[in-house]
């Protein structure tokens, strides 16, 4: 598809030229307000499965140009949905070094320093993600907010290897771990909402899951993941930052955010 990129005459105020859904409703990110929220008695713990994996095996860590992702392998999956959805891969939204405010979703208007998304697809219906991602049941992304604070051991398995990736296309093996270890302790404790892709093309076509509570990584392990990558690849004359790569917050409109506990 077309360029965009997050800011200039590419920016997310022009997407929806290219991108129509982009301009559409059910868009993501949202700023997750408690009047918003509703109780919902039938939301279960989310359940993740395989996603132990053995360092004997390996991930490809790459800069698309757009995030830091890393690929995940098909058995991993969420089993406590309707559906079986998938896991495809994970990647990040941050803010820049001198502002540690760059998560997509806030919640109660309090912006994360980043967030993390596993981006998975509905298995039980489609056959791979690209013919899922257009459909009004096609994803399931689960969110996970991350703030400055304690150093986290999880999140260095990925951010040791980011100087290997610092532009645009560079792809790299890293050993494969415990990505369990990247979310929250609870998965009981989560946001739930219809939304969409926070990139173009914007689909209206993901089931959020945004878990209440948010992990840390260090002020260092921070500024690793804000000041070490490149949106433009190795050979551009220009080297473009890749920083503050989150979407602005979306119109919740009519939509009702429901949330799987009390306060
Ligand atoms: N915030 S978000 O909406 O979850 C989100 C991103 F922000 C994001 F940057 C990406 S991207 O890194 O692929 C770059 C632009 O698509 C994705 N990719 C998904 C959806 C698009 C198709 C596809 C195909 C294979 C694997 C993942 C994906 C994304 F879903
Ligand atoms: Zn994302």
């Amino acid at each position: 598809g077309a360029k965009w990129t997050y800011g200039g005459p590419e920016g997310e105020h022009h997407w929806s030229k290219h991108y129509p859904y982009c301009g559409g409703a059910f868009q993501s990110p949202i700023d997750i307000k408690s009047e918003l929220l509703r109780f919902d008695p039938t939301l279960r713990p989310i359940e993740v499965q395989n996603y132990n994996l053995p360092p004997s095996e390996q991930l490809t860590l790459g800069n698309n140009g757009h995030s830091l992702q890393i690929s995940l392998p098909s058995r991993m999956f969420i089993s406590s949905l309707r559906h079986r959805y998938t896991a495809a891969q994970l990647h990040f939204h941050w803010g820049s070094s001198g502002l540690p405010a760059g998560s997509e979703h806030m919640v109660n208007s309090k912006q994360y320093a980043a967030e993390m998304h596993v981006v998975h697809y509905n298995a039980d219906k489609y056959p791979n993600i690209s013919t899922a991602v257009d459909k009004s049941d096609g994803l399931a992304v689960l969110g996970v907010l991350i703030d400055v604070g304690e150093f986290n051991p999880a999140y260095e398995h990925i951010l040791k290897f980011i100087n290997g990736i610092k532009y645009r296309d560079q792809k790299v093996q890293v050993p494969a771990f415990d990505i369990r270890a990247l979310l929250p302790t609870r998965l009981d404790e989560y946001y739930r909402y219809d939304g969409s892709l926070t990139t173009p093309p914007c689909y209206p076509s993901v089931l959020w899951t945004v878990f209440r509570n948010h992990v840390t990584i260090s002020q260092k392990q921070f500024l690793a993941l804000a000041t070490s990558l490149f949106s433009s690849n190795s050979q551009d004359s220009a080297h473009m930052p890749l920083q503050s790569n989150f979407r602005k917050l979306q119109l919740v409109d009519s939509r009702t955010v429901l949330v799987s506990f009390k306060e």
